[in-house]
């Protein structure tokens, strides 16, 4: 049984959290956590998610309660991950990081946690959108400089970060099997009179909108044809499982930063 403890648990993936782990036999809820002025705090977390009852009330404060957790996930803003980064690391507690939009110094706080306990961080949990970032290096391998390289998400109206993170990781890797890099070819949008297209650039087009969960493409476009690789979320669910399966697999493994290709043996 792996004792989790949920970050964030007001919010959309930490309820769906709270259901995921209510549904699974191998874990058991340890605590959640919800920000300290939130209005959810000291209400009971499974009346909270729709479950019923569970007996644990959410927590303003994640350190008493990392004392029986064998894990922490953690789907917050990247301030909050942060802080919670360096209390898993001080607790000796194992951490699993689905937070998007983290900057180098954030960045740099979940490397320092890594050092002293064991690190998942992953944009995405599904197990398809990491097959798809296996699928987009070869693909960019075998079509080589040719083809222009566009990605393009859509998620729903109260995302606060732009591109996602999974559309940024999906840059990340074709960037790298084109020998490219990212942080001088990306093109954010555009706009007016912007010249012909430079071909190493990498644009990212975002569209916000409703409810839409999350929706990735990686288009390729040459002379003649077009290869599109795309996956859509329909349920947030798919995200919740593979947090909780990371989570009973980060336990498993010594400190150090990880995320959902090392888990699924996609490296
Ligand atoms: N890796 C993956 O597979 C996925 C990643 N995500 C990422 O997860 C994150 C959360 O997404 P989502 O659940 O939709 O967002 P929500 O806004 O619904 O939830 C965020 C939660 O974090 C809490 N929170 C905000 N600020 C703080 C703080 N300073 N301290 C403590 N808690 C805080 C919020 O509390 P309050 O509501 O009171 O502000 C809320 O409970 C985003 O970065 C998103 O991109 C989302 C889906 C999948
Ligand atoms: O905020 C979301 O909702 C999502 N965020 C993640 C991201 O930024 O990539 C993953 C998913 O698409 C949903």
């Amino acid at each position: 049984m792996t004792r989790i403890v949920i970050t964030g648990a007001t919010g959309r993936m930490g309820r769906t959290l709270l259901q995921a782990v209510a549904e699974d036999e191998e874990s058991a809820l340890a605590g959640a956590v919800d920000r300290p002025d939130g209005e959810a705090v000291g209400r009971d977390a499974g009346e909270l998610a729709g479950t019923g009852p569970v007996g644990v009330k959410v927590s303003e404060d994640l350190a008493p309660v990392l004392e029986g957790a064998d894990a922490v996930i953690d789907f917050t803003l990247p301030e909050a991950t942060a802080v919670y980064a360096d209390q898993c690391a001080s607790a000796g507690v194992p951490l699993v990081v689905g937070t998007t939009g983290f900057d180098e110094a954030q960045q740099a706080r979940l490397d320092a946690a890594a050092e002293r306990v064991p690190v998942l961080v992953a944009p995405n949990m599904s197990v398809g959108v990491n097959l798809t970032f296996k699928v987009l290096e070869m693909v960019a391998q075998a079509l080589g400089d040719d083809y222009d390289v566009e990605v393009i998400e859509a998620h729903h109206r109260n995302k606060v970060d732009a591109p996602s993170g999974t559309a940024l990781r999906m840059g990340e890797v074709v960037a790298e099997a084109l020998g490219r890099d990212l942080a001088e070819d990306a093109i954010y949008g555009r706009q007016g009179r912007t010249g012909v297209r430079d071909r190493r650039t990498i644009g990212f087009e975002t569209i916000r909108a409703g409810d839409i969960v999350g929706e990735h493409t990686v288009l390729f476009a040459g002379s003649g044809e077009r290869v599109e690789i795309g996956h859509k979320a329909s349920s947030r669910m798919t995200f919740a499982s593979g947090a909780l399966r990371a989570a009973k697999w980060v336990v498993t493994q010594p400190p150090g930063r990880y995320d959902m290709q090392d888990l699924l043996g996609l490296r």
